[in-house]
């Protein structure tokens, strides 16, 4: 029987589930989007056919039938070894990751009100798990966990103190998985180690953050008390002034509308009017979209002015490096994000950044740039799954 690890990832709508072998290759993935509404559906890699899911189908249902048809199409053959959690929000508790129990289940819940639109949703895929394999040990592994070294300067907003001691009101950062593998990436590929690289790592996705990394460990990041605050992002808005609030009250818009739109309706969506997506945005820009292209603007203005705003963590600087979907994927948002950078030295090859696929270290800078700028593409189920069987491992008698 071989040993297998199932990686979970419960986000907000979707259900992302990835099986590896114990050396850690990915024997297949699955996809469920549009969870809790009619339209509900899911996918199996490498099966051409839809999953059908029932209208409004939650993330238990999802994961029960998508664990089912791995089962089925002989994907996998047995109960995993040991599966992993992704998990937004660790708050202070978790510096790293964790085998769960009741406690740690209950730790989670208790994070819930910093991250109402992940948490609970993370609970849900283990307690699923938990009852379709009762006897695999679970790890939960903490988006928030790696920015935990963030200094007091990083992580304090400029707020009433007691905000912080009694209701642990601070900055958190998220994507922690993702910019600790960056960093890690970074290093081998410059033949640096882990504990001495020091980065700008970028993680663009449809959630977007940047974080300073300095010897290995993470010194600032964009994101704040909630996956809000920052950069602009698919439908989030990023930084806005709180004053908004106010302003929006005299209006008659209540605060929870102000923060459903803020998540939901604005970031390149409310920009644009158009959609979240930024390759479609892109080519909306080609076709003369003003609206389109302005979205783009103020996402890499916005961006280059943290990269800015990193530095001020470094005392040197190894690479910044891009990754998530759009990080990986377009030359353009990263030629005009690192345009607006010429003052501080950073310059791109066209030609490398058009092509860096092609190139096996995912190097993208000019000759002239005082920095390497790379191009490494993100994996965090992967390291979920190395977490998780470092941990069941744990566990195992010698
Ligand atoms: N070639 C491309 N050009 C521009 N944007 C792209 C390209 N490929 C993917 N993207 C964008 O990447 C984003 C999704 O990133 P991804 O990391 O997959 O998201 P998630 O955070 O859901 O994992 C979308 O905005 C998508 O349009
Ligand atoms: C924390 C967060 O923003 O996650 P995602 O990018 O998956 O939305
Ligand atoms: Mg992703």
């Amino acid at each position: 029987m071989e040993d297998t690890v199932l990686v979970v990832n419960c986000g907000s709508s979707s259900l992302k589930l990835a099986l590896f072998d114990c050396q850690h290759n990915k024997l297949a993935s699955a996809l469920a989007e549009r969870l809790g509404q009619n339209d509900a559906f899911a996918h199996v890699g490498g099966l051409d056919k839809a999953i059908p899911l029932d209208p409004g189908a939650s993330h238990d249902q999802a994961l029960n039938t998508l664990v089912t048809v791995f089962q089925d199409e002989g994907l996998m053959a047995s109960a995993p070894t040991a599966v992993g959690h992704r998990v937004v929000h660790g708050g202070e508790t978790f510096r790293e990751a964790a085998l769960i129990d009741d406690d740690v289940i209950t730790a989670i819940e208790d994070c819930a009100g910093l991250a109402p639109l992940h948490n609970p949703v993370n609970l849900s895929g283990i307690r699923a798990t938990l009852a379709r394999f009762p006897d695999v040990p679970q790890a939960a592994v903490f988006d928030t966990a790696f920015h935990q070294t963030l200094p007091k300067r990083a992580y304090l907003y400029a707020v009433p103190e007691a905000w912080y001691r009694d209701w642990g009101v601070r900055r958190y950062g998220f994507h922690g998985t993702s910019h600790a593998f960056m960093a890690s990436e970074a290093a081998s590929r410059l033949g640096k180690t882990p504990a001495t690289i020091s980065v700008i790592s970028a993680h663009l996705g449809n959630g977007c953050s940047i974080a300073a990394i300095r010897d290995g460990i993470s010194v600032d990041t964009s994101m704040g008390l909630t996956p809000l605050e920052g950069l602009v992002m698919g439908t989030r808005s990023g930084d806005v002034d709180p004053g908004l609030f106010d302003f929006l009250r005299g209006k008659g818009i209540a605060a929870d509308e102000v923060h459903r739109v803020l998540n939901q309706e604005s970031g390149l969506l409310g920009l644009s009017g158009q959609t979240n997506d930024m390759r479609s945005l892109c080519e909306l820009a080609d076709h003369g979209h003003e609206p389109s292209q302005t979205a783009i603007d103020v996402f890499c203005f916005r961006l280059a002015r943290y990269i800015g705003a990193m530095m001020a963590s470094l005392s040197h600087l190894d690479a910044l490096v891009f990754t998530g979907g759009i990080g990986e994927n377009s030359a353009r948002i990263r030629a005009e994000t690192i345009h607006h950078l010429k003052l501080m030295g950073f310059e791109l090859s066209p030609d490398l950044n058009n092509h860096h696929g092609e190139f096996s270290d995912g190097r993208i800078e000019s000759a002239d740039s005082r920095f390497p700028v790379l191009v490494i593409p993100t994996n965090e189920e992967l390291v979920i799954a190395r977490e998780a069987s470092r941990l069941a491992g744990a566990l195992t008698p010698d």
